[in-house]
């Protein structure tokens, strides 16, 4: 991988040069991509935290009207913000190609751009939006990551289009969570990716971890992309007509800016109904009252729909100091503390199919102290 000093060199031989509106061209560009839970923000901080000189610009999108995961990454509640390693991270929220140029026109030094998308997301209007619009003449799309959670997956792909996107379009397949299960089943996996697709890279990973220079800056020659061509016709055309600058997944979001006011006293249910993907939809919880943790931990065990397949939630317990992180990816969960002091707000993001939205968010309503 070439040295971001390289790329220093190559951005300063003429700083004068650089205009102001199109300062960097050929920015690398890796997305990454995977089913609801599969390790893909999990990947991300594993690149973030060794990428050692490398200032990384990733720009996060959720399927939610919350976005968890920048604030996993730093609490923020901008648009763009500053990692603590330096890094930037700019929120989908008014669209990638917008998203893009915010980046692009930052003074600053950026050396390479990691775009990571929702779990429901198909990559290939994503990448299309690299490949096709304005964008290619500022951008250079190195690959296509896609995570793959080893436990979890089937050859039914979740009966989700967007998942079989997902593998078909991924230039390297990371089967993450090698962990969780064993050497047989994992080896089945990637005959089954062989099968599915000619001359599949696949990593396999614990927590992410892989290699750097396997997965970043790599110029991938054949992409997978480009092996499926006609496909991508199709359905670029298809993606298009639904979306403008090719972005898939513009959310709704709660403007009112009294929402992460410390005293406002009123639970806030924020819904987007247009936002439906293979079936799944999305229900978010915001309260500024802290859950009771026994009850909440009932509602875990007796309440929640077999149908959730994700959720995930910055909490505050009453009478606990820490806030917690509330990671739930198929049957399993986990409630991590987070040392960075207590919440504004309780917020939890649930995502599966035929959710019946009031009665959750009822339950989750009597979980409050
Ligand atoms: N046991 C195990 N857990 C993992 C591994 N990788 C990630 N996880 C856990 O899986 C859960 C989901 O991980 P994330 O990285 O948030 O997944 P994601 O793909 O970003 O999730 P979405 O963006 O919501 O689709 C978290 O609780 C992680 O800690 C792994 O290799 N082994």
């Amino acid at each position: 991988m070439p040295t971001s000093a390289d790329r220093i060199t190559t951005q300063e031989v003429a700083p004068e040069a650089i205009d102001v509106d199109i300062p960097k061209r050929g920015m690398p560009v890796t997305i990454i991509t995977g089913f609801l839970g599969s390790g893909k923000t999990t990947l991300l901080n594993h690149i973030l935290q060794n990428q050692q000189d490398l200032k990384v610009a990733v720009l996060v999108n959720e399927f939610g009207d919350i976005n968890i995961d920048s604030q996993l990454l730093i609490s923020v509640d901008e648009n763009m913000m500053e990692l603590s390693n330096g890094c930037i991270c700019c929120t989908i929220n008014d669209g990638l190609v917008d998203a893009v140029y915010k980046v692009l026109e930052r003074g600053d030094r950026i050396d390479y751009m990691i775009v990571e998308t929702t779990g429901v997301a198909d990559p290939l209007p994503i990448a299309l939006t690299f490949l096709g619009t304005e964008l290619q003449h500022l951008t250079r799309l190195d690959s296509i990551l896609t995570v793959v959670d080893s436990e979890a997956f089937t050859a039914e792909h979740f009966n989700s289009d967007a998942a079989y996107s997902q593998i078909m379009y991924g230039d390297i397949i990371i089967l993450n969570k090698t962990d969780l299960v064993s050497e047989t089943k994992l080896q089945d996996l990637e005959t089954y990716i062989n099968q599915t697709k000619t001359k599949a890279r696949i990593l396999r990973s614990q927590l992410g971890v892989v290699p750097l220079p396997l997965i970043l800056d790599i110029e991938i020659d054949q992409s997978a992309i480009a092996s499926t061509q006609q496909a991508s016709h199709d359905r670029s055309h298809h993606d298009h007509a639904h979306h403008d600058h090719g972005d898939a997944h513009t959310h709704e979001h709660c403007h009112d800016p009294e929402c992460n006011h410390e005293h406002h006293h009123h639970e806030h249910h924020h819904h987007s109904d247009h936002l439906e993907n293979d079936g799944f939809i999305s229900i978010s919880f915001q309260s500024d009252r802290p859950f009771d943790l026994d009850k909440f931990q009932n509602f875990l065990d007796k309440k929640l729909p077999i149908d959730v397949f994700r959720a995930k939630g910055i909490l505050n317990f009453a009478n606990i100091d820490n806030r917690y992180v509330f990671q739930l990816s198929g049957k399993r969960y986990e409630l991590k503390t987070d040392d960075r002091g207590k919440s504004i707000n309780n917020q939890l993001v649930i995502i599966g199919r035929n959710l019946h939205r009031e009665e959750l968010l009822a339950d989750l309503g009597n979980c409050l102290v």
